[in-house]
């Protein structure tokens, strides 16, 4: 249904006949006779009953269809039966526009929790709902296209049903993917075919089909265990035969082992050469641990541009030029595409969403990243303060199980004896804890942990940007500008405080009054736009930023208004997840479809997305990080299809690369909603503007900043204003309370965080 009102009758409403129902009615209610019933079941899940159908016909002989939702079984399924006779009140009517219709009517009928139904003894009505007529009649009268018949029939023959057996041998209907490996297999296997033929590998031709499945299922689980999955999963699908089963073994292993040491020698030396006093003698304290394979832990403390990229490759080249293993990882996606062979710290060691005090990573001692795990001589993890100290002290307790050191006191002995380096700037966007204070968000961070104390804090001091790459010119207005904002990220500005202080910003920086300042904002950051919205690079590095999702979800709404073209809408199919113990009655009615899908969470995408081709869209999820699409990538949309989407990658990493989106099932991890529930739909979010805190990370050239409301927690300012390295490439549009222009906005920073460095 996709209109859909609800229809508020009242006891005084009269009865009206169902061919007078209009969404534009308001008052009134039915009175009707189920014809028949059926159950609709669910389409992942043919066990269990998604809806009662049926169609009823009132005492004027209209008849419409309608539904009932399983969660308003507890109210309405005794009496939805046939022969029924109902008053229905305050019903839902919608558009009867589906693919198959049961009835000509115009509308549907609905019920929910707001719906009364009565039953009723009286009917003056047909009794039969049914008038039989021999298929010869029909014909006979020649019935135009539009004439609808009740037809009953008898089924004679039937071709064999296919149906599936689960573990417990019963039959069900769930995705098979056997049956689509068996139809694509060979499609699939067409890369594999040309690189054999490239290679005049007799496998290529065509009457070796066994070796040429056998090729393609390993490269399948390849790719699968490197996104911690496995064909095994998928108990119908076949698994490579048993000699590449033993090549997979220590994929990842020798995945880490497989970088060329000639060349990472190289680079180490050439890299080595380059790093300054401080760099050195950081690079040589690691290096030293490493060597001596000394226990320690490090958190390298520099701002944008210090150089700690610059020092994590120096360090991975050097020990992969050894061919040992240094494991590189990031607390966002979008940062662990800047390291070499990167990944996200919760994929890489399994760090579960939800995290607690007491939690542990899901890694099996006797699986392959237990196995990496212990054969790995560094471990890199960058931009660590904006990660939960508990996802530390989960990694930090795991590896100690995994790894039974020899060091006999517990004390000594964090992350298995490894050496860990944590790098980043505490002056940026701490955890975010929901609904947390000032104080539980300092007490989320990394230097409130336990494992603070035993960390050796090196710091980088030098702007390495400054020095490298900018024009002489340019050097003394990028200094002043960084250490403008390095004062607004310690606090600094606007006179003593305590962490929250009313600052006044630059006027080169600020969008002036004018008659429309937003339109003013829009131009900056989105010069001739229309002119210029299908070339990718133009989306490249530009972005409006605002603190809340509300104010994004608007600019992002009226950007996709004034792009041309044709909208497509995409809506999300929400459900419950099946464990959840969701109690047949009251709670059925609040978490009924309508409800899911107003459910608007950060991370998850809208139950509605409209979208235009040539519109900038950013991933939600990791989806393919080896190529560049990981949470936070943005992309261009070039095509709409029906059940896939097509955009070009247009920040960082493979810009220009095309990649088909699919529709994807992904649970909210927001611990305040009481349930677990799935929304189905593709992951991604328009980002002509974002929130302050997804730009983290991101390297931007434009920036408007729209404070219509201030920042409201530790650093978002700071992130905000130095997502650009240059001070031509900001602007800020600043409301007060009353919605006017001004030059004031609120810094917050939660200086106790600093006082541990
Ligand atoms: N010792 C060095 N010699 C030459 N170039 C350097 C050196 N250190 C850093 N750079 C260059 O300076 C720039 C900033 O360094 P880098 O990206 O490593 O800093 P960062 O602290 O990681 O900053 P961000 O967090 O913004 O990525 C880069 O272009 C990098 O190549």
């Amino acid at each position: 249904m996709s209109h859909i009102k609800i229809v508020d009758m009242t006891n005084e409403s009269p009865v009206l006949p169902l061919s007078d129902l209009d969404l534009a009615k308001t008052n009134f209610k039915v009175k009707v006779r189920i014809i028949c019933t059926w159950r609709r079941l669910m389409n992942n899940d043919k066990s269990r009953t998604l809806s009662i159908e049926f169609i009823c016909i009132d005492e004027q002989g209209n008849k419409i269809g309608g539904s009932c939702l399983s969660n308003f079984f507890y109210k309405f399924e005794r009496f939805i039966l046939p022969e029924a006779v109902l008053v229905i009140n305050k019903s839902l009517i919608g558009d009867n526009n589906g693919k198959w219709t049961v009835t000509p009517h115009k509308y549907k009928l609905g019920f929910n929790n707001e719906t009364e139904v009565v039953t009723d003894s009286n009917w003056n009505g047909s009794k039969y709902a049914i008038n039989f007529t021999s298929f010869d009649d029909i014909i006979k009268c020649k019935p135009s296209q539009t004439t609808s018949f009740d037809i009953i029939g008898v089924l004679r023959n039937c071709p064999p049903i296919k149906s599936k057996k689960n573990a417990k041998g019963e039959v069900t209907n769930r995705s098979r993917p056997d049956h689509v490996w068996d139809k694509t297999w060979k499609i699939l296997s067409d890369g594999i075919t040309f690189q054999l033929q490239l290679n005049q590998n007799p496998q290529g031709s065509s009457n070796n089909d066994d070796a040429l499945r056998n090729r393609t299922l390993f490269e399948i689980e390849k790719m699968l265990r490197r996104n911690g999955s496995s064909l095994h999963r998928f108990e119908s699908m076949p698994y490579p035969d048993e000699a590449s089963s033993l090549l997979l073994e220590n994929q990842m292993i020798s995945e880490e082992r497989l970088y060329d040491q000639e060349r990472m020698d190289q680079e180490y030396q050439s890299l080595f050469m380059k790093l300054t006093d401080e760099q050195r003698s950081i690079y040589n304290e690691i290096m030293s641990a490493v060597n001596n394979k000394k226990p320690c832990m490090f958190f390298v403390y520099g701002y944008d541009g210090t150089g700690k990229t610059f020092l994590w490759n120096t360090l991975s080249a050097s020990i992969r030029s050894k061919k040992q293993i240094v494991l590189n990882v990031a607390s966002s996606g979008i940062a662990s595409l800047l390291l070499p062979g990167g990944r996200t710290a919760h994929s890489r060691f399994r760090i579960p969403i939800n995290i607690n005090e007491n939690s542990l990573c899901t890694l099996n001692p006797n699986s392959d990243v237990a196995e990496l795990l212990k054969e790995t001589s560094l471990i890199i993890w960058d931009e660590a303060p904006m990660t939960n100290k508990h996802c530390f002290e989960a990694l930090d307790r795991s590896l100690n199980d995994i790894i039974k050191s020899n060091s006999s006191s517990r004390k000594d002995n964090f992350f298995g004896g490894k050496v860990v380096v944590f790098g980043g700037d505490f002056r940026q966007i701490l955890p975010v804890v929901p609904g947390g204070t000032d104080e539980d968000i300092v007490n989320s961070s990394l230097s409130s942990s336990y494992l603070w104390s035993k960390c050796k804090v090196l710091k980088l001091t030098k702007n390495m940007r400054l020095t490298i790459g900018a024009g002489s010119g340019d050097v003394d207005s990028i200094r002043t500008f960084a250490e403008w904002l390095l004062e607004l990220g310690e606090g600094k500005l606007g006179g003593e405080n305590d962490g929250h202080a009313i600052i006044d910003i630059p006027d080169d920086l600020l969008i002036k009054d004018s008659p429309n300042p937003f339109q003013d904002l829009i131009d900056f950051v989105y010069p001739s736009m229309i002119e210029n919205y299908k070339d990718p690079f133009y989306w490249k590095d530009r972005a409006i930023l605002a603190p809340t999702n509300e104010i994004v979800y608007d600019i992002n709404n009226l950007f996709i208004s004034m792009i041309p073209g044709e909208e497509r809408e995409y809506l999300s199919s929400d459900c419950i997840c099946q464990s959840e113990d969701i109690q047949e009655g009251a709670d059925a009615g609040i978490y009924s479809p309508d409800f899911l899908n107003g459910l608007q969470l950060s991370g998850l995408p809208s139950h509605r997305l409209v979208l235009k081709v040539g519109v900038p869209v950013m991933l939600l999820r990791n989806i393919d990080k080896k190529n560049g699409l990981c949470n936070g990538t943005r992309l261009q949309i070039v095509y709409l299809g029906k059940r896939v989407i097509e955009a070009e990658i247009i920040s960082r990493n493979n810009v220009g690369h095309r990649t088909f989106i699919p529709r994807i099932s992904m649970s909210p991890s927001d611990k305040n909603i009481p349930f677990k529930f799935k929304r189905r739909q593709y992951p991604i979010a328009v980002c002509f503007g974002m929130t302050v805190n997804k730009s983290q990370g991101q390297s931007l050239s434009k920036v408007g900043l729209y404070l219509k409301n201030p920042c409201f927690s530790h650093g978002q300012l700071y992130v905000a204003l130095s997502r650009v390295k240059s001070r031509d490439g900001l602007k800020l549009l600043i409301l007060d309370e009353e919605g006017n222009v001004t030059n004031k906005t609120l810094n917050v920073v939660y200086k106790s965080v600093f006082s541990n460095l």
